[in-house]
């Protein structure tokens, strides 16, 4: 049993509050709680207590991948960032496209990971869009949902018998919406960009033109279909009028996306390299607008590490992908929410309650009954991001340097402290 005295986000004001914590799991929530003599004080007054982040976009490279991430650094940069459930993608060697590889990345997955792991499969077998997977087999192993992230489901017959299982076994089908036939070898945004540096571009219609694909098998199969993030004025209009038509689209949007657009691609380097590209201001403003109105459901980081001396490479050769876990919220924060933009609720539900309301994971509130899983968000100090200092394997990010507030500090998980960086007194 011990009490935690901490600020948080109720009914649209920040307040003091002390909160309960029996058997990990929130007790009593007040302002001020009435002592009993052997409870611990947890003294968190100086913070700010968000439930848990929820990413349901990241990559954590393991099995194949461990020289980039391996799901126990992964889970350490997520708990560092104030995040307490990801989703990693299924873009590994080997993929999860069978009931016996889930269960193995499953059994990893608990002897290795420090947070909640909810790790998708495939659409097509080994990623390689011709033969779909038992998704009914998947399904009963425990699989949450499928996707073929890193690469768009090129066949619109494949898609749509995709759509039409997953729809039967109520299952979401979750996108990423790249035509190759549009995208070629492109590796920024085709626009000023691509024209001023000189380098094969990808044009917003690559991503659009599946989108709206998509949305038309979605309704013609009931399927729940998600997009991931998304990056282009188009494609928000696409789905904009497809929830007005009734279809069950959801889609996410990522952090850079929404702070960065390609007027900050001022040379060629690769920490600017990432699939969907940093598209136009116009494209930027229309992200926003579509987070705010709600026809973007929620906020995901699509964190993907890759180690130094492939990020090292020019713009042509580099892979694809930033990291997002450790710089997430701050960045929000501070871009967003000290400025007034947004409301801290917003933030937070854009980070937790919206991407669990859409995969129907349990929610996530503070509010007695619910576990004591935590963000403890240090709203007062600022500090500068230093790549080298992340927890994560990958150093690959655009933000370094940068000034940035709302920083988790602390992180519990059913009243277990798993991250702390402030000493305790
Ligand atoms: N987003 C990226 O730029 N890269 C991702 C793949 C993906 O999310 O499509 C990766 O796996 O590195
Ligand atoms: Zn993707
Ligand atoms: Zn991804």
């Amino acid at each position: 049993m011990k009490i935690i005295n901490a600020f948080r986000w109720n009914e649209g004001y920040v307040q003091p509050c002390e909160i309960r914590i029996v058997d990990g799991v929130i007790a009593e929530i007040g302002h001020t709680l009435s002592k009993k003599e052997e409870e611990a004080i947890f003294d968190a007054e100086q913070t700010l207590l968000a439930p848990g982040f929820t990413d349901v976009h990241v990559h954590l490279r393991e099995p194949g991948g461990e020289h980039k991430e391996t799901i126990e650094t992964g889970t350490n940069a997520a708990v560092k960032g104030g995040f307490t459930t990801i989703c990693p993608m299924p873009n590994t060697n080997p993929v999860p496209d069978s009931e016996e590889k889930l269960e193995e990345l499953t059994e990893m997955i608990r002897e290795r990971a420090n947070c909640e792991v909810l790790p998708y499969v495939s659409i097509t077998k080994e990623q390689q869009g011709h033969e779909l997977t038992d998704m009914r087999a998947l399904k009963e192993a425990g699989a949450f949902a499928f996707t073929d992230d890193g690469v768009g489901v090129q066949s619109a017959a494949q898609m749509k018998e995709a759509m039409k299982k997953a729809s039967q076994l109520h299952m979401p089908v979750v996108a990423h919406c790249e035509d190759n036939s549009l995208a070629g070898d492109g590796v920024v945004h085709e626009g000023d960009v691509s024209k001023r540096l000189g380098l094969p571009g990808i044009p917003s219609s690559a991503e659009a033109v599946h989108i709206a694909r998509d949305v038309l098998l979605a309704a013609e199969t009931g399927c729940h279909y998600h997009v991931c993030h998304v990056s282009a004025k188009g494609s928000v209009q696409v789905i904009r009028n497809a929830k007005q038509a009734g279809i069950h689209v959801t889609a996410e949007v990522t952090p850079h996306h929404l702070i960065l657009s390609e007027k900050d691609v001022t040379e060629d380097d690769a920490m600017f390299k990432m699939n969907p590209p940093l598209r136009s201001e116009e494209d930027k403003r229309a992200l926003i607008e579509g987070l705010e109105d709600g026809t973007i459901d929620f906020i995901a980081t699509d964190h993907a590490p890759h180690a130094e001396d492939e990020k090292k490479q020019s713009m042509k050769e580099a892979p694809f992908g930033i990291t997002g876990l450790e710089t997430a919220f701050p960045l929000l924060y501070t871009h967003f929410v000290a400025t007034g933009k947004w409301s801290l609720g917003q933030l937070i539900a854009w980070m937790t309650s919206k991407p669990r309301k859409v995969f129907s994971l349990n929610r996530r509130e503070i509010e007695p009954l619910h576990p004591a899983t935590f963000a403890f968000i240090d709203v007062r100090n600022t500090e500068v991001i230093d790549r080298h200092a992340f927890v994560s394997k990958g150093k690959n990010t655009p933000f370094d340097g940068r000034e940035v507030s709302g920083i988790p500090v602390c992180t519990m998980i059913d009243g277990k402290t798993v991250w702390k960086e402030w000493k305790e007194k």
